[in-house]
């Protein structure tokens, strides 16, 4: 019998990200190849940005995904949001050059309020929540705090990009495939400081540590790399990166409903105290993901510059969450 459709809600849906991110949606990309999904996007209230988003509307429509079960355009988050599954909350302002993520913080804070009490009231009990606006983590956390009735474990924001871009700066170091990597993780905020570890990481089955033995490499060169790469793609595009950080999105959710085989990957999650971190500080976890929950990898050791690294992102996203105080009550 096929199965129910899922509900899944895009904001931002009209802009760079939503362009690269609905398409593979419908197409199963997300949440597998027999799964029905209805389209639920919201885009601001705005007469440009609805006639934009009617316009990619036609061209889902001019795809025929077998997949794609019904679509609505909306401008109220009461109504994109109601019983939905699956929450993308891409709509924000993007970064341009010479900014830092942090610097959309007033601007985007706002957003993340309204919507997580959008989210509260209407939404799915079980709704996966997946913010990719920036700053990711501390909108996430701001979504999270503005929705007391929603479990919080519920709300996560987006590491993935910066777990991949991990994986292919080492892969690309060792001239070895993608997939001959395991258990690498980035920890913190999705931000320069996020701090991007290969320590426990094996490469067709060989310590990492082992096959790169440059601690000069990691310090001056890869972590850089990851860490400052989205500027790089708004030097190089003058836009930010949006097909990269879409597919992230769909890894993100795909990971996170159908599991990840036992395989690590990372989330920014709600913290539980793991790792010393405080008790609900949105960071990036190495975690696995089984029947549709995250659970955070347990028992690593973490080694003097790990743990300088995590406590330098950590000690951002503490100040962040301060700045935000005024919004989460
Ligand atoms: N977490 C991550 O790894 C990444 C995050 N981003 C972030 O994703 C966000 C979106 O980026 P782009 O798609 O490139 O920007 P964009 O400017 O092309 O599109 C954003 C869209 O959101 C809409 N929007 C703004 N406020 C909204 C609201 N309150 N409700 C619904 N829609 C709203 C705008 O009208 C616009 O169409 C930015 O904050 C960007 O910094 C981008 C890349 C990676
Ligand atoms: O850098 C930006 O502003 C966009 C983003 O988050 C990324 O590419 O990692």
């Amino acid at each position: 019998m096929a199965k129910a459709p899922m509900r899944v809600a895009v904001t931002g849906a009209a802009g760079q990200i939503g362009y690269s991110l609905l398409f593979r949606i419908a197409n199963g990309d997300m949440l597998g190849k027999d799964q029905p999904v209805i389209l639920q996007l919201l885009e601001i209230p705005d007469e440009k940005a609805q006639k934009a988003l009617k316009g990619v509307m036609m061209e889902i429509d001019d795809c025929a995904f077998p997949l794609l079960a019904g679509m609505t355009a909306h401008s109220d988050p009461m109504t994109a949001f109601k019983d939905i599954d699956v929450a993308l909350l891409v709509g924000a302002r993007p970064r341009g050059p010479g900014m830092e993520r942090k610097d959309l913080l007033e601007a985007n804070a706002q957003i993340f309020t309204v919507q997580g009490k959008a989210l509260d009231a209407v939404a799915s009990r079980n709704v996966k929540v997946l913010v990719v606006g920036n700053p990711a983590n501390t909108n996430a956390y701001i979504a999270m705090k503005s929705a007391p009735n929603l479990p919080a474990k519920n709300f996560t924001a987006m590491l993935r990009l910066d777990h991949n871009r991990a994986l292919s700066q080492l892969a690309a170091k060792v001239g070895k495939p993608i997939t001959s990597i395991e258990k690498l993780c980035v920890w913190g905020n999705h931000s320069p400081t996020m701090y991007a570890d290969f320590t426990h990481a094996t490469i067709d089955g060989q310590p990492a540590n082992t096959l790169v033995n440059d601690q000069a490499w990691i310090k001056d060169v890869y972590l850089p790399t990851v860490g400052k790469r989205g500027a790089a793609i708004i030097e190089a595009r003058g836009l930010s990166s949006a097909a990269s950080a879409a597919n992230a999105a769909i890894d993100h959710v795909r990971d996170w409903v159908l599991g990840t085989n036992g395989k690590w990957t990372t989330m920014g999650i709600p913290s539980d105290g793991s790792y010393g971190i405080p008790e609900g500080t949105m960071f990036g976890y190495p975690v696995t993901t089984e029947n549709g929950e995250y659970k955070i990898v347990q028992g690593l050791e973490i080694d003097a510059f790990s743990q300088e690294r995590i406590n330098l992102t950590l000690k951002e996203l503490l100040e962040e969450r301060e700045g935000v105080k005024h919004l989460v009550g």
